[in-house]
């Protein structure tokens, strides 16, 4: 079997779930070679706590490491992260796949020297459905994302608005618009709709309602989908993560997609 050289760039929610599995060798055709964080002190404590023997190395130097990087970090960050790897023509794992949007470059990039830029599924459900339907017409994409108030704290569109999610006592609908627009007010909350956005009619087709709702405890979120294919009404309910911004099954979806790399059968497209 193939082993691919797993790179993690972020500690995070995400990030310690998947070096933890990776590194206790559960994911086979996988060997994690490398992590880059913002706190190097906090992260060698935490390896060393967890028994892990990789090296702590610049985002620069990923390539020197790794086949694969996968991307769990700030979407502020994500240059740094993609550049290096996909001028070597390697592959790139992005969960802050709104930051993709502006940065159509990136695209190109992988493009130019034989990279990739994988999406997973993530937080999210139905891309397998979602990308068969768009090789045949897709008419309409929407999304109805619920969260609790404190998992929408911080969003630019929320300090740009002045709207305090602690004054929030009822379900209210806090935005509507287009993916494109929602992951530029809320770069740590929707990268599901642009994730969809990408499976499907692209960013500026797709269109999502937020609201902060008191009375859920999960990120819900809800798809329909008309296509002349299928017509799909997708929901999931995530329970969040030690993040409340990141439901839990985002580490566990790319766990599944690394499984998926080398593995002698393939579920899925
Ligand atoms: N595509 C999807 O379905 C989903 C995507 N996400 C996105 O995934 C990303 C990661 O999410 P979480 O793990 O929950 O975030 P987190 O905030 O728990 O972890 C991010 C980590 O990155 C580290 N970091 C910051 N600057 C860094 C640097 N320069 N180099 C290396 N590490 C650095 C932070 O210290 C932190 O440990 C976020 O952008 C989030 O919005 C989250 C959930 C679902
Ligand atoms: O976990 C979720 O429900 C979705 C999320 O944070 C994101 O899309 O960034």
């Amino acid at each position: 079997m193939t082993t691919t050289r797993i790179a993690i760039a972020g500690l995070g929610a995400i990030g310690r779930t998947l070096a933890a599995r990776i590194a206790r060798g559960t994911i086979p055709g996988t060997v994690l070679t490398a992590v880059a964080a913002r706190d190097e002190a906090k992260a060698k404590a935490w390896l060393a706590a967890e028994g892990i023997d990789v090296p702590i190395v610049a985002l620069a130097d990923f390539p020197a490491h790794a086949d694969l990087a996968v991307e769990c970090a700030p979407a502020a960050i994500i240059e740094e992260i993609c550049t290096p790897m996909l001028t070597a023509g390697k592959k790139v794992m992005v969960l802050s796949c709104g930051a993709l949007l502006p940065r159509p470059h990136l695209m190109e990039l992988a493009k130019t020297h034989g990279g990739q830029i994988i999406v997973p599924t993530g937080a999210l459900l139905g891309l397998d459905a979602v990308t068969a339907a768009a090789e045949g017409t897709i008419h309409s994409v929407r999304m109805i994302t619920r969260k609790p108030p404190k998992g929408l704290v911080g969003a630019p569109y929320l300090v740009e608005k002045g709207l305090d999610m602690d004054a929030v006592k009822e379900p209210t609908l806090i935005f509507s618009g287009t993916a494109r627009e929602a992951a530029k007010g809320f770069p740590a909350n929707v990268n599901v709709a642009v994730a969809l956005s990408l499976a499907g009619i692209g960013p500026d087709r797709t269109t999502i309602d937020i609201w902060a709702d008191p009375t859920v405890t999960r990120n819900c979120h809800a798809i329909e989908v008309d296509s002349d294919s299928a017509k799909l009404s997708l929901a999931i309910e995530n329970i969040p993560s030690e993040n409340p911004k990141t439901g839990r099954i985002t580490a566990l979806s790319v766990i599944a997609a690394l499984r998926k790399l080398n593995a002698p059968v393939r579920v899925g497209t």
